[in-house]
């Protein structure tokens, strides 16, 4: 009966749909550091970043520097990002793509499968345990990747009390945006001290701004990094990508 082969075809279709796909985790598994680049205009601790404003041309940039993965913010109104952006990025490129957002329901889950992004980010201090198990046990069955962001060692303690993988210790203090990269000094150590280094990928998130900067966070082992500010001020990113001795 027709209707018995096209269930059985869906079958299959539905089966390859659900094929876990890690991306992120894969380029995160290299032995050099990976790049996590970020398309972002503004941002509430900086004002206006970027006036000229060409998300596009900066993809393409990223790419040519040997981006492991792009970033995008697709806040309005305190990022002057958009969806839209991110939808065009998604077109543009065959690298994981990053969902920068401030998630605190499952529809923007379901909003950024949809969308095109790989990789989606939730952030410890603005959910609960609940809502963090749940939407991190949601992305897992839609087939995105998350990132958890933690700031500090009460969030970290949180999150690997969870099934995350992939951890971002986010150096800015989003309470009053100081930065250091002593945090994700204290915070890796915290892991490396629990014997659970091996069991996350660790992303170093803000504030990287020099060849200095890169090689301590080299010399800490984190796997990643995620910069922003300093390539979308960059006049050329390529080059700054360089300068920073990043591969
Ligand atoms: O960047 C901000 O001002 C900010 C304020 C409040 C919440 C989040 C914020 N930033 C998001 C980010 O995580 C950064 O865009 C990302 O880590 C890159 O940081 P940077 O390289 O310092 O631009």
């Amino acid at each position: 009966m027709i209707l018995d082969k096209i269930v059985q075809v869906k079958k299959e279709e539905i089966a390859a749909l659900k094929k876990p796909n890690h991306p992120l985790q894969a380029k995160l598994a290299e032995p050099d550091l990976s790049l996590l680049a970020e398309i972002k205009k503004a941002s509430p601790s900086k004002g206006l970043i970027k006036a000229n404003f060409q998300p596009i041309k900066q993809l393409q940039a990223y790419q040519k520097a040997g981006a492991a993965a792009i970033s995008v913010l697709t806040d309005q109104q305190f990022f002057q990002g958009s969806t839209e952006i991110l939808a065009q990025v998604r077109q543009a490129t065959n690298l994981p793509v990053l969902r920068k957002e401030f998630i605190i329901d499952a529809i923007q889950v379901y909003q950024s499968l949809f969308l095109g992004a790989d990789v989606i980010l939730l952030i410890a201090a603005i959910l609960s345990q609940q809502q963090l198990e749940k939407l991190l046990s949601l992305s897992r069955e839609l087939g995105l990747e998350a990132i958890v962001e933690v700031h500090t060692a009460a969030e970290l303690a949180r999150v690997m009390a969870t099934e995350a993988k992939i951890i971002g210790i986010n150096n800015r203090n989003l309470h009053d945006f100081t930065v250091t990269l002593q945090t994700t000094a204290e915070l890796l150590n915290i892991i490396k001290n629990k014997g659970q280094r091996a069991n996350y990928y660790i992303i170093a998130e803000s504030g990287i701004k020099t060849k200095t900067d890169i090689s301590y966070l080299k010399d800490l082992g984190v796997d990643g990094v995620l910069i922003g500010e300093t390539l979308m001020r960059a006049p050329d990113p390529i080059k700054k990508v360089k300068e920073l001795g990043i591969s």
